[in-house]
């Protein structure tokens, strides 16, 4: 079957609402959608290895990669920086590889306004005492430091209707259902698209589609 470039998927969630064990869950039964790891001036939790879950890096370098325009997007985010790097996504995406961002409300708006076609995702919680009793149950973050999400995270969620679906993770594996649905329904879109702007193309002479 003919590749075209790959597609871009975003997920955006309040801390704790399960973003990352959704995205994990998703990655095992799906090898043709790649995670972009982002740079971040957060310190590492334990278990976390950089260059995996994030490259950490430090505010100093941070500051570098932003004044050489190596990111595609960045936001501070719980005061810390974080952003994508650019050269990965570009060279997934010319390569066919569809490729999966997680980040939060501020970058998905500069996402938007590069890519046309991109398809977003928001999770929420079911509530936001859940939240709490997931943030305080996953035992990596200081209670401060939960406190300042917990209270972020009302903001955050106001931001849910700017993406094209929302997610409920009430049961986790009717929401990785949900989510594995959005995938593949947005797949079949953009092929379908792809195909007939190629078509058009060739009825009018403008490209010869059929050689490539
Ligand atoms: N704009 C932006 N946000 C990011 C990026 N990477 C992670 N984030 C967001 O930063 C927030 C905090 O992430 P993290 O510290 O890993 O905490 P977690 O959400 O509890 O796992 C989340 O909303 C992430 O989606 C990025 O590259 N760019
Ligand atoms: N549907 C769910 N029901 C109960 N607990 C969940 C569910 N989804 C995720 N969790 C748990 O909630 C905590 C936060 O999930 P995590 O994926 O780290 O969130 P995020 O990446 O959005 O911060 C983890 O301990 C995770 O195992």
């Amino acid at each position: 079957m003919k590749k075209y470039p790959g597609n871009v998927f975003m997920i955006i969630a309040p801390s704790g609402a399960g973003k990352s064990s959704l995205v994990n869950a998703l990655l095992k039964n799906d090898t043709d959608i790649e995670l972009s790891v982002s740079c971040t001036t957060r310190p590492p939790r334990p278990g976390e290895e950089n260059g995996r879950e994030y490259h950490f890096i430090s505010v100093e370098e941070f500051q570098a990669l932003k004044d050489n325009n190596d990111l595609l997007e960045w936001a501070e985010v719980h005061g810390n920086y974080y952003g994508t790097p650019k050269t990965f996504i570009k060279q997934a995406i010319a390569a066919g590889k569809d490729v999966l961002l997680e980040i939060d409300w501020q970058g998905a708006r500069q996402v938007r306004q590069q890519f046309s076609d991109v398809t977003d995702i928001f999770i929420l919680p079911p509530s936001i005492e859940e939240l709490e009793v997931r943030l305080t149950r996953r035992g990596q973050d200081e209670p401060s430091v939960i406190a300042r999400r917990l209270l972020a995270a009302g903001g955050e969620i106001a931001h849910a209707p700017e993406c094209e679906y929302v997610i409920i993770n009430n049961d986790f594996d009717v929401a990785l259902h949900e989510l594995q649905q959005i995938i593949a329904t947005a797949r079949l879109r953009y092929t379908a698209q792809a195909a007939r702007h190629e078509k058009l193309f060739a009825e009018l002479g403008i490209l010869d589609a059929a050689s490539n």
